[in-house]
């Protein structure tokens, strides 16, 4: 280049922002002529003359350095990038993401802290985290902001009550927390030099914990402690007096004709009611006492700490004088009035269930004497009529409160040992009085007539397993219920029979109703009309505890019965007790006669199963096969679709080499 020289073409290569590398080759041998070259950008300066090695030498290196660079670059560019990525991310995460020392100062917090606790980040760095936590949570804190331990032993996880720095409120963060270890030099142990991790704001669901925990243990009317909060202090205050030595109270309470109120004035003003009187009862107690709604109009009381009987009647005096002041509600001037039962721990029991009851107990006798007054549990207490009265209040409520369950018990075919059918039994497990045989408490139904809704209620049970059986897939059974003279007689009874079955779109036949000698016999005409209204439909009639009554052959004739079943008293003695024999060969001989099925209850041991199946019984059930079991349990039964009783029951092998197939 004639006009220009070498200097002003790098300068112009600098103007220009050309990306290259310059080699300068001079003739100028000065050490100033290549201090300048390299000051106006060269990357190298080579003196003339040179070897060809020397030029190429110093391109290859330009090349190497230029390559170098551009990777270097390249490199830079992909960790801001990757910096900009892990800045996002940790700031936007929905969680507070720190770091803090080994003294427990934030060194580290992303952009989460601020809208969530309303903190600039800035102003907490290297503040120590006792500036955030509750005061009660600290002592926690401690463990997972500032674990030094390793392994399993170390807390990871817990939450942590933190105050908003704005508002005047907690929020409940769910800390994970992490050690940070400096790796030691050889056979140091690693050094703690901090703590990372991530908290999270778990206050909603804790809200909604809080209120799930305390639904399950208030009642939702009166928000008093409900039965299951009442046993838990009442279990612990057992302890605490055992402990101490000390007595304690359990009342059980109950509003006065509060049936009156509800049904002349409506649920709404009943249920204020039961709100008042709530608080009224409250009103009269001390702190540690525990006041519990049962259900209904129905109250339980502990006093945890009584020094004597007459702490505890004086509460109860003070219960029922706070009752003299009427209750207004809704312009209404209602008085009311409550009575009260009392047992004292350890003289009237040690046991929660005990005690609860003994109260009970107590509570109907001071009903009995005229209400609006206390009484305490005497032993020489007309028990069975108290305990009685409380039965049946229980059993009032138990339908709702959904205490009945049915169970089902198989029905043998004698000769293939395969289930023919099912009885349907109840069962009662109240909270009260515990797990009561249909014995204690079916007789009381029927003085009541409360086995109307009992019956209707085993009766739709009944319907709807047996759609869900059949829904299954399992082959139709036909499924025994016991039904009470009460129930026949009923207006309406074939009705509501038709009703269910179509409810439940279920065949006649496949239902079949178990009566009493002793129903036949209540409403003679009636009762055979409707039997044969039912018959008609198809629904089988079999006669239950064969034996046991009148046994009059003339009935069998009059009423469409199907079935005879033998009582298991009869069943019991066989084959050894002649008298049971000879009742059972002649009930077989009778039923067979007549072409009636025949079902043998009670059958426990192989030989009376033997001794039936020699008689040509048709049917058998008892614990043998299985006990009564609730319905779910039946149907793994039913799914084996197996003999219940095998052939070698017949056969006469000695009994340890039969196998039964029992359950229950
Ligand atoms: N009106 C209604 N009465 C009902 C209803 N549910 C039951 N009952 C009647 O209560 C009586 C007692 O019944 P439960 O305690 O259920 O006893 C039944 C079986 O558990 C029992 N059983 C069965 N197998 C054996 C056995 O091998 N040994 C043995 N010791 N007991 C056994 O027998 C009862 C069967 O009763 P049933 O066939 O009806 O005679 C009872 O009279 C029931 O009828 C109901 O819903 N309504």
């Amino acid at each position: 280049m004639a006009d220009v020289d070498g200097l002003q073409v790098m300068d112009a290569i600098i103007e220009h922002r050309i990306d290259t590398c310059v080699i300068v080759v001079s003739g100028d041998v000065s050490i100033d002529s290549a201090i300048s070259a390299l000051r106006h950008g060269a990357y190298d300066f080579l003196r003339k003359p040179y070897e060809p090695d020397e030029l190429l030498l110093k391109i290859e290196n330009a090349l190497i350095k230029r390559r170098l660079e551009k990777e270097n670059k390249a490199m830079n560019l992909q960790l801001g990038e990757s910096e900009r990525w892990y800045r996002y991310m940790v700031n936007s995460s929905p969680d507070i993401i720190y770091t803090l020392d080994g003294n427990g100062r934030f060194t580290f917090l992303n952009d989460r802290v601020e809208p969530l606790l309303g903190y600039r980040k800035e102003s907490l760095i290297g503040q120590h985290y006792s500036a955030l936590v509750y005061l009660e949570d600290l002592e926690s804190a401690r463990y997972i902001l500032n674990e030094k331990r390793v392994g399993d032993r170390a807390s990871r996880n817990m939450e942590l009550r933190v105050r908003h720095n704005i508002e005047s409120k907690l929020l409940t963060l769910e800390f994970s927390s992490f050690g940070m270890y400096q790796e030691g030099v050889t056979d140091q142990p690693a050094r703690h030099v901090g703590t990372y991790g991530v908290a999270k704001d778990v206050t909603e669901r804790k809200k909604a914990e809080q209120i799930i925990s305390y639904q399950a243990y208030h009642d939702q009317l009166t928000g008093l402690a409900n039965r299951i909060l009442f046993k838990d202090h009442l279990d612990l205050a057992i302890a605490q007096a055992k402990r101490n030595q000390k007595m304690l109270a359990v009342m059980f309470l109950d509003v006065d004709r509060f049936k009156v109120v509800n049904d002349t004035l409506g649920h709404v003003i009943g249920d204020n009611l039961l709100k008042k009187v709530a608080s009224r009862l409250k009103g009269c107690l001390r702190e540690g006492d525990t006041l519990a709604r049962q259900g209904g109009d129905e109250f339980t009381l502990l006093l945890p700490q009584i020094e004597d009987r007459e702490d505890a009647m004086r509460t109860a005096e003070k219960m029922i004088k706070s009752f003299d002041v009427p209750f207004q509600i809704e312009g209404h001037e209602l008085y009311v009035t409550i009575s009260i039962g009392v047992a004292l721990y350890p003289a009237d029991g040690e046991f929660i269930d005990v005690l609860i009851k003994n109260a009970d107990i107590a509570m109907y006798d001071s009903k009995a004497k005229g209400r609006n007054r206390y009484q305490l549990y005497s032993g020489n207490m007309n028990v069975s009529f108290a305990e009685k009265l409380s039965i049946e209040m229980q059993m009032r409520k138990a339908i709702d409160r959904k205490e009945f369950q049915v169970f089902y018990q198989p029905q043998i075919c004698v000769s293939t040992g395969m289930i023919s059918g099912m009885e349907a039994l109840v069962r009662w497990s109240s909270p009260l009085h515990g797990s009561l045989s249909p014995l204690e408490f079916i007789p009381l139904a029927e003085e009541t007539g409360l086995i109307l809704s009992i019956g209707e209620f085993v009766l739709r049970s009944t319907c709807k397993q047996a759609m869900l059986w059949k829904n299954a897939g399992l082959p139709p059974m036909r499924m025994a219920v016991n039904i009470s003279s009460l129930q026949i007689e009923q207006d309406g009874f074939c009705d509501c029979i038709t009703q269910l079955l179509q409810e439940y779109h279920l065949d006649g036949s496949m239902l079949e109703l178990e009566v009493t000698e002793g129903a036949l016999l209540s409403d003679g005409e009636q009762m055979i009309a409707k039997l044969k209204m039912l018959s008609s439909m198809g629904i089988k009639i079999a006669l239950d505890d064969f034996g046991t009554g009148y046994s009059s052959l003339s009935y069998l004739q009059k009423f469409p019965i199907d079935t005879i079943k033998i009582d298991q008293s009869f069943v019991r003695g066989l084959p050894s007790d002649p008298n049971n024999v000879s009742i059972v060969t002649a009930i077989c001989a009778m039923a067979h006669g007549l072409k009636m099925n025949l079902i043998a209850e009670g059958v426990e041991k192989p030989e009376q199963l033997r001794f039936l199946h020699s008689l040509d019984c048709n049917e058998a059930q008892g614990f043998l096969f299985s006990k009564p079991l609730p319905g779910n349990e039946i149907t793994g039964l039913l799914m084996r679709n197996g003999p219940l009783a095998p052939p070698a029951f017949y056969s006469g092998q000695s009994e340890s080499n039969i196998q039964t197939h029992r359950v229950g």
